[in-house]
């Protein structure tokens, strides 16, 4: 599905990412924790084909970048990060915007089908935002707009979905509802890899974590192997008490 392989990449001198080594295999679900700037984003946009390694190999979903159409690859990706968001127009009403995703368009240039705009409303209506599709995508709450990404990125069936950080901005009872939406939609085959600072937003669908330290691995492998006290320590130069509650992981914050 995706697997680095000795991945470096450097930039002015700096060595952004070393060694990258992992493997996320069909049927698991990753969340990638670490401290800012330790290149999280910087490993999503080598998945998407945006960036290249300086050494070692990128696959994903069977195809090796640098051998093969990246934008080809892409198609079968969903991305939902904070300068997507961005891009998309704020007066175009919520169900085009959905229904945009389906060629991974940021607007759409020709007349739908008509079985692309029910998809779209369905879609919504699924997340609970049906009573939302003719609104204008600027009249509606952050919260409200994650979910409408979330449906955008679904429109395509994407075979793997990236998620970059989708909870920021949100109040505790948004972030909820965009985490039990992200479980609904976890069963329609698509495959999760997902960015956070924030370690209660491990979702029980989430099976592997991989931990990253200043560009290095510090640990990677299921999500009670890796989210343990000693390596969220070591990740974050914190100290901190793990305890799991409804099969997620919070952390209580010593001295
Ligand atoms: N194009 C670039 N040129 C030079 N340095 C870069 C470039 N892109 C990223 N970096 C640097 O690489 C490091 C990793 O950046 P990255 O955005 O991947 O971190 P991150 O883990 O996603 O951080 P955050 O959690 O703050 O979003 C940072 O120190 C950043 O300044």
């Amino acid at each position: 599905m995706i697997a680095f392989d000795q991945v470096t990449w450097k930039r002015e001198n700096r060595t952004i990412l070393q060694n990258v080594t992992f493997t996320m295999n069909r049927g698991e679900h990753w969340v990638i924790l670490g401290r800012n700037g330790s290149g999280k984003t910087t490993m999503l946009e080598m998945i998407n084909g945006y960036l290249f390694p300086t050494s070692g190999t990128v696959q994903v979903l069977g195809e090796t970048y640098g051998q093969c159409d990246v934008r080809e690859v892409r198609k079968r990706i969903g991305y939902i990060s904070q300068s997507l968001m961005d891009k998309l127009a704020l007066r175009d009403p919520v169900w085009e915007v959905v229904a945009s995703g389906v060629h991974a368009y940021l607007r759409l240039y020709q007349a739908v089908a008509e079985e692309t705009e029910h998809r779209a409303r369905s879609l919504l209506s699924e997340l609970r935002i049906g009573h939302l599709a003719d609104q204008a995508l600027g009249t509606l709450s952050q919260g409200e707009r994650k979910k409408v990404m979330l449906a955008r990125a679904m429109m395509a069936n994407p075979e793997l979905l990236i998620l970059d950080e989708p909870c920021s901005g949100l109040d505790l009872y948004e972030r909820e509802r965009f985490l039990a939406d992200l479980q609904l939609m976890s069963d329609r085959g698509a495959q999760f890899l997902y960015v956070t600072h924030h370690i209660e937003e491990i979702m029980p669908l989430f099976t592997h974590v991989l931990l990253l330290g200043s560009g290095r691995i510090e640990a990677a492998g299921t999500k009670h192997e890796v989210v343990t006290s000693d390596l969220i320590e070591r990740a974050y130069d914190v100290h901190a008490d793990l305890e799991w509650f409804n099969d997620r992981p919070w952390a209580k914050v010593r001295d």
